[in-house]
């Protein structure tokens, strides 16, 4: 469903990676493992069409992405590795604009179960500015229970700054979302707790 084919990714002049193919069905999960500054978040980016690669062609549902952007992108929910927030705006204020800068029509009690669901029942009526690193992720987070209808979810160290039983609650999430049919690819730089573990591609093996 999800499929890169020869990519080549080209940083200044650094050359991150070559020659990466993949191919990810409906239920699969991919952890996109590797060092800092190996490409992680570049490859995560021109699989979401966010960037270009230097060479090959990313597919979803076998079309070039490049030719089906809307459609695409309508199906895809990424959050990147720092939550972006309005500092200023509640937690609920934050989730109802990104979910409207997506193009979601999500009513609010929906998003406000999203937030208890993710454990900011409490948070909600706070400015953003004052929430722990924890609670800024889980806000971004909470994107994930209000996303139904989005298959392919990209996330970018989703497991950062949450505390164990969130990592535990996360991995779950994840992992139900692929039994449903959904497709994960994720970074991660600490061990998650997933039932069964996800496929791993490693940059490390393909650095230039
Ligand atoms: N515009 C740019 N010009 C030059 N180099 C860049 C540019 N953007 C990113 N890079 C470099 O590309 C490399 C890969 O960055 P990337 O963020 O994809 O790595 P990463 O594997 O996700 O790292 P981390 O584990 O630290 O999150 C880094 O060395 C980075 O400095």
């Amino acid at each position: 469903m999800l499929a890169a084919t020869d990519l080549a990714c080209l940083k200044g002049d650094r050359l991150l990676f070559r020659a990466l193919g993949l191919v990810l069905d409906a239920g699969r999960m991919l952890r996109v493992a590797g060092p800092n500054g190996y490409g992680k978040t570049s490859l995560l980016r021109i699989l979401c069409g966010l960037s270009q690669p230097e060479h090959g062609m990313v597919r979803w549902r076998g079309r070039d992405i490049r030719a089906v952007r809307d459609d695409f992108h309508a199906e895809l929910l990424y959050l990147g590795h720092a939550p972006a927030l309005n500092d200023l705006l509640t937690p609920l204020e934050n989730l109802r604009f990104a979910l409207h800068a997506g193009g979601d029509a999500v009513p609010e009690a929906d998003c406000v179960a999203a937030l208890e669901r993710i454990g900011l029942g409490d948070q909600l009526d706070l400015p953003a500015r004052v929430l722990s690193q924890g609670q800024r992720r889980r806000v971004g987070l909470a994107r994930l229970f209000v996303a139904g209808s989005r298959p392919l979810w990209v996330l970018d160290e989703p497991f950062t700054a949450l505390d164990v039983a969130a990592v535990a609650d996360l991995a779950a999430t994840l992992e139900a979302h692929c039994v449903a049919g959904g497709i994960v690819v994720l970074t991660t730089h600490q061990d998650a707790p997933f039932a069964s573990a996800p496929d791993v591609l490693d940059l490390a093996e393909l650095a230039c």
